[in-house]
């Protein structure tokens, strides 16, 4: 156990997550180690069926470790999740209320079971749901029911939020009014742990982030962190002279790959974009060739997530051990 570090509000180590058991066994989960710090937004991102849902269900104390242990607010959040419980608010993928219940009516329901709730009025106010209280659930858009389980989640006051695709089916104005909630959640102090699908989310308000894979965390760190590791990129058009054919590019400094995409465009990869381009423009320049489209980009988060996304799931895994007793 690893709680001596004040600052970590969760610690996860060498968790596995089996499911089914002999021959038909599966581990979704394959092993993974991760510290969330106190107020900070830790985001986990992966590839469908990478095991964000499995390994997140573990912290969430809703499923036992079949390996490993987990530590939130200092507790086992399984065995003793009538102590964390209390302390944490949950956003699931799917939330399951009564679909007869008016909004209202649901919010009081959920009211009903917390310690010291914020007022029902002021959640569905935070999440703009206040105008549809007393519309019933059914009749409320995909958008509007995320909205209601996000006002849920944030009722208790919790300590650790969890967010499980908070965003997903909302549209880009209501994503926005998310986010600005979240990021007031944080300046109170809350410390937040969410999954998503869309990248551009986890740049917007992630701390630090992993990024999951065949049920491992195979990258980790702040969003400059792990775009460091990609090459940048730059593109241009030129129809004839030398800079035309990338094998004429392979003296370039820095330089990774040169080569056409499938448009037509020379496409360069470096791993110091302004060493590359300083030295191609002179080239250019010196040659009197005009670099039509000129494109340079540092690498995004979606391409780290695409690189990722496209390495084989066992090619760097070892084998995951043999369960240890959870
Ligand atoms: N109850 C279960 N029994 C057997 N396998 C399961 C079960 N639940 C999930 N899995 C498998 O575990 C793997 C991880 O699933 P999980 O839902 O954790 O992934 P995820 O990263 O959340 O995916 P997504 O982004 O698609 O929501 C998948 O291959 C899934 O089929």
């Amino acid at each position: 156990m690893t709680t001596t570090d004040t600052s970590s509000v969760i610690t996860v180590t060498g968790v596995q997550r089996r499911y089914g058991s002999g021959k038909s066994a599966f581990t979704a989960v394959r092993g993974v180690d991760l510290t969330v710090r106190r107020g900070e937004l830790f985001a986990l991102l992966g590839t469908n069926g990478a095991g964000k849902t499995s390994l997140l269900e573990v912290v969430e104390g809703i499923a036992p470790a079949s390996a490993g242990s987990v530590r939130v607010l200092g507790r086992d959040p399984y065995r003793e999740r009538h102590l964390v419980r209390p302390r944490t608010g949950i956003m699931l993928q799917e939330a399951g209320f009564p679909a007869d219940l008016t909004t209202a009516e649901t919010a009081r329901m959920w009211h009903g079971t917390l310690g010291a709730p914020m007022p029902v009025a002021h959640a569905l106010e935070l999440v703009g749901l206040r105008h549809r209280a007393s519309v019933q659930v059914k009749s409320l858009s995909g958008g509007e029911r995320r909205r209601l389980d996000l006002a849920l989640a944030i009722m208790g006051r919790p300590e650790v939020l969890f967010l499980d695709e908070p965003t997903t089916g909302l549209d880009p104005q209501s994503r926005r009014d998310a986010w600005e909630l979240v990021r007031q959640l944080l300046e109170a102090g809350t410390t937040v742990v969410l999954t998503t699908h869309y990248l551009e989310e986890a740049e917007e308000l992630a701390d630090r982030l992993a990024i999951m894979h065949g049920g491992r965390v195979v990258r980790e760190g702040t969003v400059a962190e792990i775009v460091a590791g990609e090459p940048a990129r730059i593109r241009y058009r030129t129809s004839s002279g030398e800079l035309a054919d990338p094998r004429t590019l392979h003296a370039l400094p820095a330089l990774l790959t040169a080569g056409r995409t499938r448009t037509g465009l020379v496409e360069i990869e470096s791993h110091d974009l302004q060493a590359t381009l300083t030295a191609l423009l002179e080239r250019a320049n010196a040659a009197g060739e005009a670099l039509a489209n000129l494109e340079a980009s540092h690498a995004s988060l979606e391409r780290a997530f695409l690189a990722v996304a496209g390495e084989d799931d066992d090619a760097a895994a070892p084998p995951v051990p043999e369960l240890a007793t959870a």
